[in-house]
């Protein structure tokens, strides 16, 4: 009989605390130009994964009227945003009609991780 693993997760007082927001997109869904502020601690980047159907990201400057580059992102893809970035405007385009993946249709999936505790 296996040992049973007692204590395997060790939670020490100052571990960092991170979130993982999950965005669901259908057709036609996209999220306008913003920026990620409402952590308490805006030292940690933003990582973002996207899952299933690709999209088109936009990624601004400081200011809502700096032009956005687009970015395909597509199922796996990465992206991290921190350091002088940390508040960049970003949005994703609405999800494209024809836009889909084996594993999810014409759904994509996108998890933000965030530390929310300094
Ligand atoms: O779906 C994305 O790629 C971006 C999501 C985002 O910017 C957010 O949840 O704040
Ligand atoms: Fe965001």
């Amino acid at each position: 009989m296996p040992r049973q693993r007692k204590n395997f997760i060790h939670c020490p007082e100052s571990v960092d605390h991170y979130t993982c927001l999950i965005n669901r997109y259908q057709t036609g869904a996209g999220m306008g130009l913003h920026q990620d502020k409402d952590e308490q601690d805006l030292g940690a980047p933003i990582v973002s994964v996207t899952l299933g159907a690709p999209i088109t990201f936009l990624f601004g400057g400081v200011l809502r009227t700096d032009k956005p580059s687009r970015w395909l992102l597509e199922h796996g893809d990465v992206v991290v945003w921190g350091g002088v970035s940390r508040l960049y405007f970003h949005g994703v385009a609405p999800l494209g009609k024809r836009a889909s993946h084996a594993a999810t249709g014409a759904v994509r999936y996108n998890l933000t991780f965030r530390r929310v505790v300094g």
